[in-house]
């Protein structure tokens, strides 16, 4: 079978993990963790936004494997602001270093910037990941279905909840769909890109959405561009978005997010 970049990104993120481990003991990780900033009710903002509006993860992303440099001029505390401005529901801040060019203090920097709850956006594997992530101030995390087990999604579900976070639940094809439901969380996430060839098409959210059921926010994610874009998201029942790119490349990014935003389609 082919190696895909999600292949790639496991086998090092999990030589990282062991050597994070090795570093700062579970013990001191979950003492920071305790030790945070409270956790801010992330489900319930964004459910609450695409209620009324649209619900929008603003993605603090400086780079990506698929694009490269995306940004030079990257300050993620400007950042944040800028998308809480523009009307931004919640943050997704990248903290993988070797593909993304994201790092940990990103994500405390972005989320202290604003009153927003923050996603940490990496690729998580161990429950040590997910108190290391609230430590930062993560108020959610990303489970990725096709990169673990069922009962590593589980368990990273569970830590999720006992450090009162939320949980995003990452799919790209019907088959990780059926398994993510299988979970607690309300948050599905749609990713339109294909992490084999690295193409985007919404017709991904338009296919998996005849899926969802109700008492899960449908969550549209990558290569979202435009109004129009997320208009014919809501029409597939997607009120909530996840997006990086488009609007990192803006130079004015809270007058960006604004438009986007503008005139969304009646719930
Ligand atoms: O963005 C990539 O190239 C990428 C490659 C491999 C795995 C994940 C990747 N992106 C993570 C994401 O899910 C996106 O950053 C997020 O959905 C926002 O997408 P976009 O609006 O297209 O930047």
């Amino acid at each position: 079978m082919t190696e895909t970049i999600l292949d790639r990104i496991k086998a090092y993120k999990l030589e990282e993990v062991a050597a994070d481990k090795a570093q700062v003991s579970l013990a001191e990780i979950e003492a920071r963790a305790r030790a945070a900033d409270p956790v801010r009710p992330f489900a319930r903002a964004l459910q609450a936004a695409a209620a009324t509006g649209y619900g929008l993860i603003a993605e603090v992303k400086k780079a990506s494997p698929s694009k490269g440099l995306i940004r030079a001029d990257f300050d993620p505390a400007t950042l944040a602001r800028a998308y809480e401005q523009g009307g931004a529901t919640c943050l997704s801040v990248l903290t993988d270093t070797p593909s993304f060019q994201g790092a940990k203090p990103f994500l405390t920097a972005a989320r202290a910037a604003t009153a927003l709850p923050a996603l940490r956006k990496d690729f998580m594997y161990d429950p040590y990941q997910v108190a290391e992530a609230r430590s930062l101030g993560a108020d959610c995390i990303l489970i990725i279905m096709a990169s673990v087990s069922d009962a590593q999604a589980a368990e990273l579900e569970a830590a999720a909840r006992d450090w009162g976070m939320d949980a995003l639940i990452e799919v790209h094809d019907a088959a990780e769909l059926d398994r993510a439901l299988r979970l607690d969380s309300p948050l599905i996430g749609v990713n339109n890109r294909n992490l084999k060839t690295f193409e985007t098409t919404l017709d991904t959210t338009r296919q998996l959405s005849r899926a969802i059921p109700e008492g899960r926010l449908l969550i549209s994610e990558s290569g979202l561009t435009t109004p129009q874009d997320l208009a014919d998201m809501a029409g597939f029942g997607a009120r909530a978005f996840l997006i990086g790119e488009s609007l990192m490349r803006q130079d004015d990014v809270a007058a960006a997010t604004r438009d986007l935003l503008r005139d969304p389609v009646p719930a």
